[in-house]
């Protein structure tokens, strides 16, 4: 059995965590934490969810008061509350499974140099769907190498903060390291309009032909289940960097 604390349960992600959390019999939540001032603080994480009942769990808004009680902690939310998180369960010896997307690239190296110190997972993308996508991704980029253009198309809501997608990055990272090309050499477009789950869309243009490689997401429940599959791998692993290729074992 995993225990596990969620971050932000009001938040679309980790309400759906919660969710999926709780129709598994590995995984049980400890608790979960929200930003202070909110008026779920203090009250059950199933209703905080969006369950509509009780699930024995109360979210807090300072985590220290139940880190003890947990393996790892699973946050989808915001920056600032990541960093936050990170300190934490560094200085707790936690495992730490983040989801968040939108870090500065000095953010981005912390978060990964954690993993020497704890289990770390940094996921811009839980989908078991896109990460196999992405592994097809290196395998087209690596045969077409100086024959294709790259660029990616990612489509979000309205709501999404940061563009590109943390997902466009690490497509991109993945074709760049199997091409040998350059980052800047990948270009990135990005539309944020609506209630779209997330779309991405991988251009290879050629002379005369294009290649399309394309993954669509209709809901987020693909990612909730991800997060539960990672957050299981990493419990029965030690301090270390971990990905979703592991957990996915591609
Ligand atoms: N790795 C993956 O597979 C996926 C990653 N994501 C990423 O997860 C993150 C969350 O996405 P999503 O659930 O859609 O976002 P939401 O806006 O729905 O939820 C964000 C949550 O963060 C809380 N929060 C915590 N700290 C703060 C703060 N300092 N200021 C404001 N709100 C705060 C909010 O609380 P409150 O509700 O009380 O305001 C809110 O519940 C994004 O970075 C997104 O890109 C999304 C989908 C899949
Ligand atoms: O809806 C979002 O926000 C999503 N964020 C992640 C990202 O930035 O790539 C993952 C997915 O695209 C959904």
């Amino acid at each position: 059995m995993v225990n596990i604390i969620i971050t932000a349960p009001r938040g679309h992600m980790d309400g759906l965590i919660v969710k999926a959390a709780c129709e598994r019999d590995d995984i049980r939540i400890a608790g979960g934490l929200g930003p202070a001032g909110r008026d779920y603080i203090g009250k059950d994480i199933g209703l905080a969810a969006g369950l509509g009942r009780e699930i024995g769990a109360l979210v807090y808004d300072d985590l220290t008061k139940i880190i003890d009680q947990c393996d790892l902690v699973v946050d989808f939310s915001r920056v600032e509350l990541s960093m936050e998180v990170l300190e934490i369960c560094k200085k707790y010896k936690k495992g730490f499974l983040c989801g968040t997307t939108g870090f500065t690239p000095q953010q981005e190296e912390e978060l990964l140099a954690a993993g020497k110190e704890i289990p770390m997972m940094k996921a811009a993308n839980t989908s078991f769907v896109v990460n196999v996508m992405r592994k097809l991704l290196g395998i087209a980029a690596n045969a077409l190498g100086d024959k294709a253009k790259i660029e990616i198309l990612d489509l979000h809501s309205q709501d999404k903060l940061d563009a590109p997608s943390g997902t466009a990055l690490e497509l991109a990272e993945e074709m760049a390291e199997r091409s040998g090309k350059p980052m800047d050499s990948i270009a990135f477009h990005s539309v944020r309009a609506g209630d779209t789950p997330s779309s991405h869309k991988v251009f290879f243009g050629c002379m005369g032909e294009m290649m399309e490689i394309s993954h669509h997401a209709y809901n987020w429940e693909c990612y909730a289940r991800g997060a539960c599959d990672a957050a299981v791998y990493m419990a029965g692993h030690g301090v270390g960097l971990y990905t979703m290729e592991d957990v996915i074992g591609l």
